[in-house]
């Protein structure tokens, strides 16, 4: 089947992507998108979806059905691809080793954007294909520094910026992936208590596809003064995917999803934001607000926006979460 592809709307674009047929990438509509699917089996059911999907993310099996089985499909082009070169080269190296390198993925976007839904809808249906692939999924925010530097550094208000990371872990943890290294450990991070969580690893131990998921994943580093290559976390993936959508919307879901939390996990104990919970919701407002801008609005900006031109792949959604649009880089 053929669709002819537009060019992306150079209005939604920062210059760089601008440029008519120069365009990087091909944009298609939901629709034209969900007919890539083929006969690709929808392998969850209404009730997975729903366990899948964060608080405040609407997400259903429509949505699956139109955006994400063309997108399984693409991806398990993608990894067969990768699986037959890799084969290749190592027949032609003469190697013998049985190492297989995983496939990784990145999905990056803003604060509230929706990625971690899209990371656990994506890893569910890819470990459903045929082959029974191993899935894992990581998030950036267990590669936080924990929040006793970030107060020691002054830096609270600057979680989720580039420097509140710590880069040289993430960026030893993907190479020991890519390496085919055995159960390798990352750091977790829990909403709930707002830090790190001490002695809390998860493991990864060889998986065919790894999931990598954060706002700063498309990140590059300065490059450093004595010239030194760095490698950048994107260096690791075989495809990216970044979820846009306007910064309006974005907003209101932060907000509103501060609201629901206020209703929820603020009221345990052990919540960063319990004080919340009690006060006025004018009051839980006007904080939701303050976050929003002063620390991630900022954040989007300066650092997430600026890497959207490095995906492969952008999804843009728009009001109640639904992608409208499918941008998909030339080859
Ligand atoms: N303060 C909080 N307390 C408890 N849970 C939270 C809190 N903030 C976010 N969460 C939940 O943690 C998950 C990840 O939140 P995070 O802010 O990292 O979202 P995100 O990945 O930026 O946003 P999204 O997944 O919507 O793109 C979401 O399911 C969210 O509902
Ligand atoms: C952990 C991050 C940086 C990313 O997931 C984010 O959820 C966050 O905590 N941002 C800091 C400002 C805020 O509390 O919303």
């Amino acid at each position: 089947m053929t669709i002819a592809a537009k060019d992306i709307d150079s209005g939604d674009l920062p210059g760089n992507l601008q440029g008519g047929d120069y365009s990087p990438y091909h944009v298609f509509s939901a629709e034209e998108w969900s007919r890539f699917r083929a006969d690709t089996p929808l392998t969850l059911t209404a009730d997975e979806v729903q366990r899948l999907r964060s608080l405040n993310d609407p997400v259903d099996l429509g949505e699956v059905r139109r955006i994400y089985l063309s997108l399984s499909r693409l991806l398990s082009a993608h990894v067969e691809a990768s699986q037959i070169l890799f084969q290749q080269r190592k027949r032609f190296l003469s190697m013998s080793d049985e190492t297989k390198t995983p496939f990784v993925i990145g999905i990056a976007g803003s604060v509230a954007v929706g990625k971690s839904t899209t990371a656990r809808i994506l890893a569910e249906l890819l470990a459903r294909w045929p082959s029974s692939p191993k899935v894992d999924l990581i998030t950036t925010d267990g590669f936080l520094y924990p929040n006793a530097i970030l107060q020691r550094e002054n830096m609270m208000d600057r979680k989720g910026f580039p420097e509140s990371y710590d880069i040289g872990a993430l960026l030893r943890f993907l190479s020991a992936i890519k390496a085919g290294q055995p159960n390798v450990k990352a750091p977790t991070y829990s909403h709930l208590t707002y830090d790190v969580i001490p002695d809390r690893f998860q493991t990864i131990d060889r998986p065919d596809i790894l999931i990598f998921e954060g706002i700063n994943v498309l990140q590059s580093r300065n490059l450093p003064a004595d010239g030194k290559i760095v490698p950048m976390v994107s260096d690791f993936f075989d495809f990216s995917i970044y979820i846009d959508a306007e910064e309006s919307l974005i907003h209101s879901w932060y907000v509103s999803r501060f609201m629901r939390l206020r209703e929820t996990a603020f009221k345990s104990p052990q919540s960063f934001f319990h004080r919340y919970a009690t006060i006025s919701e004018d009051a839980a407002r006007a904080i939701a607000e303050g976050l929003w801008h002063n620390i991630n609005l900022k954040n989007l900006h300066q650092n997430i926006l600026p890497t959207r031109p490095r995906a492969d792949l952008i999804l843009q959604k728009g009001p109640n979460h639904l992608t409208e649009t499918v941008a998909l880089r030339k080859l």
